[in-house]
């Protein structure tokens, strides 16, 4: 089911909490609602969902227009971070519920409900666990078991409002993979509201980035990360290095190091952004490296190595990413000097901080 939403805004009194959104979802894309607490993802989540209503603008499901009509009509399946289970229901009666409560037209008969129930149990890998109460399983289980619930009635929309928002980070690492393979293997439409970047990049295929009731940016995470189309977002996504530089006759220019900017016209100060693995670092100068810096910290941390850099072009160290690799290579100590250079840099104009040149 495909999802288009047209010139919607919401405001709860005088605060407006969505502006002006428009978005379109293919059918069968797995998208993601990424921003900070507040931007109003799960806003835009219920209105989706028929939860809440717009103040003005549309929504069309799969070519129809449902904005006056009512959630139950939407055919759309929840997960919530807090799904609450029914405490006194054992897991089927769970997961049948939404079967159970159709209209008598609607429902299935008991064996039809016993064979779909069994259906999604296998779906989740739990099929043990049918005859266990809510209590006694853990927080994973219990959100394997709150998507077979929300299956159930065979949505055709599914949306996931930070669904692993209180697990573990290794179980919600696990539980992201799978839940990415189920929704490829039901070729259904999930939307899912996550703050969590790492999380969006991983599961979808799309990202809509939302600061302060606005989108700023739609794209995959690839695009997004490489070509960010502003301050925002080159900060939100992924750690980044902040540098000062200028543009004059056409070139950036941070200390020694030049690149071209054609369409540049002279500014004294803008803001660079470095990420932390775009840089070139050697013993030998190289050719248009910023300068010398010296390395004040080198942290091991995982499979990088991280290396702190002190910049005169920068408020905080610089932090560069090398690979172990490189690392037993070269040796870093801190202490020693190295020459820089940036690989790839993302430049806004200062100080009203809107996009220069990419
Ligand atoms: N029913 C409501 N009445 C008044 N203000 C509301 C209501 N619901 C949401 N808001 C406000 O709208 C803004 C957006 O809220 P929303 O829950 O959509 O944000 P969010 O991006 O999902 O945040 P979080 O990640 O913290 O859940 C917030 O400032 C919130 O306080």
């Amino acid at each position: 089911m495909s999802i288009q939403i047209k010139n919607l805004n919401k405001s709860f009194g005088d605060f407006h909490a969505l502006h002006d959104i428009n978005l379109n979802v293919p059918t069968g894309s797995l998208t993601a609602l990424l921003g900070p607490s507040g931007c109003g993802k799960t806003t835009l989540l219920r209105i989706i969902a028929g939860l809440e209503n717009a103040d003005n603008g549309e929504i069309w499901l799969e070519n129809q227009e449902v904005s006056q009509r009512h959630v139950r009509e939407r055919k759309v399946g929840f997960m919530f971070q807090h799904y609450a289970l029914f405490r006194h229901m054992n897991v089927a009666d769970n997961i049948a519920f939404g079967l159970t409560v159709l209209p008598r037209s609607q429902r299935p008969s008991k064996d039809e409900i016993q064979h779909k129930v069994n259906e999604l149990l296998k779906l989740v890998q739990l099929p043990h666990l049918a005859k266990s109460y809510p209590s006694q399983l853990s927080g994973g289980q219990r959100q394997r078991i709150a998507l077979a619930r929300a299956l159930a009635t065979q949505p055709k929309l599914l949306l996931l409002d930070e669904p692993f928002g209180a697990l573990d980070a290794k179980v919600r690492k696990e539980l992201r993979a799978w839940l990415r393979d189920i929704h490829h293997e039901l070729n259904i439409t999930s939307v899912l509201v996550t703050h969590d970047q790492e999380e969006a990049l991983e599961m979808a295929d799309e990202i809509v980035v939302m600061n302060h009731g606005k989108i700023e940016q739609i794209g995959s995470g690839a695009a997004l990360y490489e070509n960010p189309q502003s301050v925002f977002v080159t900060e939100f996504l992924g750690e980044v290095n902040v540098l000062q530089g200028e543009i004059f006759s056409g070139s950036l220019k941070i200390g020694d190091y030049q690149e071209t900017r054609e369409s540049a016209s002279n500014q004294p100060q803008v803001r660079v952004y470095v990420r932390p693995h775009e840089w070139q670092i050697s013993r030998e100068p190289v050719d248009n490296a910023i300068g010398q810096a010296e390395i004040v910290s080198q942290h091991i941390w995982g499979a990088t190595v991280r290396l702190a850099v002190a910049s005169p072009h920068s408020e905080q160290p610089v932090q560069i990413v090398v690979s172990p690799h490189e690392q037993r290579v070269a040796q870093w100590q801190v202490g020693e000097k190295l020459w820089y250079k940036p690989t790839q840099t993302q430049v806004f104009r200062l100080p009203e901080m809107v996009e220069y040149v990419i």
